[in-house]
């Protein structure tokens, strides 16, 4: 068999796209190592006020789920933390794993998650679009929360019940009303760094906000994630999981934490 000169050219099974962007020096996901993180007095609390009434529908898209937002306004915002300016909320969506040992995109301490939550904004202050916002370093934010195997989650079980609905890629399903603030830990604490988005076109573009708290579900709703399909109707069907990408290398950053 041949295998690639070394692992950088590697190509990922899922997204056929390079596992490191040449010159990439800011990559996501990583591992925070929660020693080397360096607690900063100056990073403000978080702010967040997502409008429900916002929400516009549930879609497969071949990669995660996710759900869509109307971005159109200032109604489901972001802003303080490590933001200079105020991000709307455009989608939210998930990373799993075909079994709970693993899932998550972040680590923390090396260990993983058995899934993991992105909330993804932009900078529409600065940028007139999301597709600008996308190319450029101060454009996006993402804030992480890791999903732990436990209690069953209500705020989650809403959006389990849809899920049937779109089990194959490009399904889509009118979702008018829900606020994903449910799915937010109680827990104001975060780690902040310089990342990119973790699946192509990869650009450095993200602040990454990832909550120290996790979520907890129960393993009936794990499953529900696991009963998806990456493949459309009528194609040979590949369960959805293991959506996430590996490891990428620190290079020269630094993780923030709000909290000592
Ligand atoms: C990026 C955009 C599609 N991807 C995302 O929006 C996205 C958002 C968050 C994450 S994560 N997992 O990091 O939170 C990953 C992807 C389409 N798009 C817009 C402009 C654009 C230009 C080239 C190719 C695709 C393009
Ligand atoms: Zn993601």
């Amino acid at each position: 068999t041949c295998t690639p000169k070394n692992r950088n050219d590697a190509l990922h099974p899922l997204w056929q796209s390079p596992l490191t962007i040449p010159g990439g020096t800011r990559q996501s996901p990583i591992n925070i190592q929660w020693r080397d993180s360096v607690y900063d007095p100056v990073l403000k609390p978080l702010k967040i006020s997502y409008d429900p009434a916002t929400c516009l529908h549930i879609w497969n898209n071949g990669y995660s789920f996710l759900v869509e937002f109307d971005d159109s306004a200032d109604r489901s915002i972001i802003v303080g933390g490590p933001l200079e300016n105020q991000y709307r909320l455009k989608q939210f969506h998930f990373h799993w794993g075909a079994i709970n040992e693993w899932g998550s995109e972040h680590t923390v301490d090396s260990k993983f998650y058995p899934a993991e939550l992105h909330l993804v904004h932009w900078n529409a202050v600065v940028y007139p679009t999301f597709e600008e916002a996308v190319m450029e370093g101060d454009g996006l934010a993402v804030i992480g929360v890791f999903l732990k195997l436990g209690a069953h989650h209500e705020g989650l079980q809403t959006l389990v019940d849809a899920l049937p609905a779109i089990k194959h890629k490009d399904t889509v399903i009118e979702f008018d009303v829900f606020d994903p603030s449910c799915l937010l830990p109680p827990c104001p604490d975060y780690w902040t760094y310089a990342g990119s988005l973790t699946t192509p076109p990869l650009t450095e573009s993200v602040t990454w906000i990832i909550k120290k708290q996790p979520i907890e579900v129960d393993e009936n709703q794990l499953e529900a994630f696991r009963m998806l399909l990456f493949t459309s109707d009528g194609e040979e069907e590949k369960r959805m999981v293991d959506n996430f990408r590996p490891l990428q290398p620190l290079m020269n950053r630094t993780v923030r934490s709000s909290f000592q």
